[in-house]
């Protein structure tokens, strides 16, 4: 496997390549300034060249689109740290990353180049979209869908069935009992919608 990306979110997928004794080619960034990241030496990637089997590891969820975009690449399956739950009929899209004690329950569809961070958990029948990040300990329960490149933030919780559009941001602690519109920027207990932008936070 490639990673594209020297972020602190790539040490973390680099942990978790090595729990499951992943060979990690190379680590790819566009910043020529940057030579190292957890004792990888990190390459340019060459104008044209083809990249294969790649995770795109910036944390940014705009940042990601842009490169899947934009990059000449293919992506690796999603990878899976070992300590993952999933149920039965999920579906995970490629590039998707699962971090330690993530859990997935029976039918939930996650697209590709998804963030699921740390003990986040995705109940049954849940939709994310490509793009999205769901940070630690955030927890969708039931029926709920996210739209694409939409950031929950950590330890925010989404009642069942509610719908959250695309390019949306719940903030830290968030919990979440009514539908939200695309670009919306939710905080608080319950959300309120504090801002629309087209600002993406990582
Ligand atoms: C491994 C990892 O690290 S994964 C990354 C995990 N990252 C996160 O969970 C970060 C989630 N981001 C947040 O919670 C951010 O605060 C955001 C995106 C909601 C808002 O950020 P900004 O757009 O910069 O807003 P800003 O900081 O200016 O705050 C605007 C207002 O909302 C309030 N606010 C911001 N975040 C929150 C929050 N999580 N809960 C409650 N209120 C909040 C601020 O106090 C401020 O209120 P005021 O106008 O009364 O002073």
């Amino acid at each position: 496997m490639n990673i594209y990306g020297a972020s602190g979110h790539a040490k973390v997928v680099l942990d978790i390549a090595k729990s499951i004794n992943l060979e990690i080619a190379e680590v790819y960034d566009d910043n020529a300034a940057l030579k190292e990241v957890a004792g990888f030496r990190i390459q340019q990637p060459q104008k044209g060249v083809k990249i294969s089997n790649v995770v795109i590891t910036i944390g940014n969820n705009a940042i990601r689109k842009r490169i899947a975009q934009e990059k000449v690449l293919t992506l690796a399956a999603c990878l899976v740290h070992p300590s993952v739950q999933v149920g039965g009929a999920v579906s995970i899209g490629e590039g998707t990353v699962l971090m330690p004690n993530v859990v997935v329950n029976n039918s939930a569809k996650i697209g590709k180049n998804c963030i699921l961070n740390t003990a986040s958990v995705i109940e049954h029948d849940c939709e994310l979209g490509d793009f999205v990040h769901l940070s630690p300990n955030a927890a969708l329960a039931g029926g709920v869908s996210v739209g694409e490149g939409t950031h929950i933030g950590a330890n925010a919780v989404v009642i069942p069935c509610v719908k959250i559009g695309k390019w949306a941001v719940v903030g830290a602690g968030a919990v979440i009992l009514r539908d939200i519109p695309d670009y919306a920027v939710v905080v608080g207990n319950p959300g309120k919608i504090i801002k629309y932008g087209k600002r993406i936070h990582g």
